[in-house]
């Protein structure tokens, strides 16, 4: 199943920079780790903002909240979800 995920981080102003540093390490290790099993598909940056949209393939809701809540950077983002659908007329069978 594939979802549409978007994640604003929030840093608190009172983090420990160096603290902060090595969660940003944590999660881009995590990122490439899912990003190599084919998880998460695709990230783009969100021009002017500490924003991303991400492309998640998983097998079911389950998966992807077990996955999201368990980012190191989890606790700083507001995450929204939206669930995707093969579009009729895309010419890619993995679309879905
Ligand atoms: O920088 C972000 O938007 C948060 C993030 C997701 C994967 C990653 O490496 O950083």
């Amino acid at each position: 199943m594939l979802f549409k995920v978007e994640m604003d981080v929030n840093v608190p102003p009172d983090v420990d920079p160096a603290r902060f540093e090595q969660l940003k390490a944590a999660e881009k290790a995590r990122f490439q780790e899912l990003q190599r099993a084919g998880t998460w598909r695709h990230i783009w940056r969100v021009v002017g903002r500490y924003s991303n949209v991400s492309i998640f393939d998983v097998a079911d809701n389950g998966e992807l909240h077990d996955l999201l809540t368990g980012l190191p950077l989890y606790p700083f983002m507001d995450i929204r979800v939206t669930a995707l659908c093969r579009h009729p007329s895309s010419i890619h069978e993995d679309d879905r």
